[in-house]
C-alpha cells in the first residue's frame, strides 16, 4: 500500500470520533486533507469547526462547514490532527506544514487530541524529522544562535511565511530524549513564537495505519 492509501485509511477511521454535536477542532497537513475529503465523501455532519490554518479553513468552508473564530468559542471536545513524528509517550513533532502555533492553540483548548498518522510517523525517539520552530523574523538570527547553543543545527525554511506572518527555522541534529524539558527551553528563547514539540500537550489517542488496518492506542 502507498503512504497516501494509508493516510486515507486512517482519515476514514477518524470519522468515528467526530462528536455528534458541538465544535470539531481540525488540524492541518496532507493527512488532514484526506480527513476533510472523507467528511465530504461520507456526508458526515459537523456542526461547526475551529481550524488551524487558512488552507484548512478554506477546505472546510468549501464543503459547507461553518468555521468559527477560536476567540468566540469555549474549550471544546475533540481536536483531530496529523503529526510528523510520534513517540511511545504520545509526544509529537509537528509543523512540517508550518501550522504549529495555531495547532498548539487549538490542541490546548480541546478535551481530547486525536492524532492520525500512518506507520512511518511512529518513532522511538523524536528528532529525525527536523524540529520546526516558528520565529519572529527580526529575531531569527538570535534565536538560531540559541538553538545552536542547545546542540541543534537550525536552517531557515526558504520561501515560507506562516499564517501568522512569521518564519520557520527547521532544527536538524536534535535527538530529543526529554521532549517536555526541550519544549520549555525552546519556548523560553526570546523571539520564538512556538516550537513544534507537543509534549506538554501531547496526543490522548493515536490512530495509526499499517497494511493490516488502523490501530488505536490510548495515551499510556
Ligand atoms: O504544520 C503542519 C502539521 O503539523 C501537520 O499536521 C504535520 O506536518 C503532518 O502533516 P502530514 O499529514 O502532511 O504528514
Amino acid at each position: 500500500m502507498t503512504q497516501d492509501e494509508l493516510k486515507v485509511m486512517v482519515a476514514e477511521e477518524a470519522l468515528k470520533y467526530i462528536p455528534k454535536d458541538g465544535i470539531l477542532g481540525v488540524g492541518s497537513g496532507s493527512t488532514v486533507v484526506k480527513f476533510i475529503e472523507a467528511i465530504d465523501r461520507f456526508k458526515i455532519k459537523v456542526d461547526a469547526a475551529v481550524s488551524s490554518s487558512n488552507k484548512t479553513t478554506k477546505m472546510l468552508q468549501d464543503i459547507g462547514i461553518r468555521v468559527l473564530d477560536p476567540n468566540d468559542v469555549e474549550p471544546y471536545g475533540v481536536y483531530i490532527d496529523g503529526a510528523d513524528e510520534v513517540n511511545p509517550a504520545f509526544d509529537m513533532i509537528k509543523g512540517g506544514g508550518a501550522c504549529l502555533t495555531r495547532e498548539k492553540i487549538l490542541a490546548s483548548m480541546a478535551e481530547k487530541f486525536i492524532c492520525i498518522v500512518d506507520k512511518s510517523k511512529l518513532v522511538p525517539t523524536l528528532g529525525k524529522f527536523p524540529l520546526p520552530v516558528e520565529v519572529i523574523p527580526m529575531g531569527r538570527e538570535q534565536v538560531a544562535r540559541s538553538l545552536r547553543a542547545l546542540g541543534g543545527n537550525p536552517i531557515l525554511r526558504q520561501g515560507c511565511i506562516t499564517d501568522n506572518g512569521c518564519e520557520i527555522l527547521d532544527v536538524h541534529d536534535f535527538m530529543i530524549e526529554d521532549p517536555l524539558a526541550m519544549e520549555a527551553k525552546i519556548n523560553a528563547i526570546p523571539g520564538v513564537v512556538t516550537v513544534g514539540l507537543f509534549a506538554k500537550r501531547g496526543a490522548d489517542m493515536v490512530l495509526y495505519a499499517t497494511e493490516e488496518g488502523v490501530s488505536v492506542k490510548v495515551r499510556p
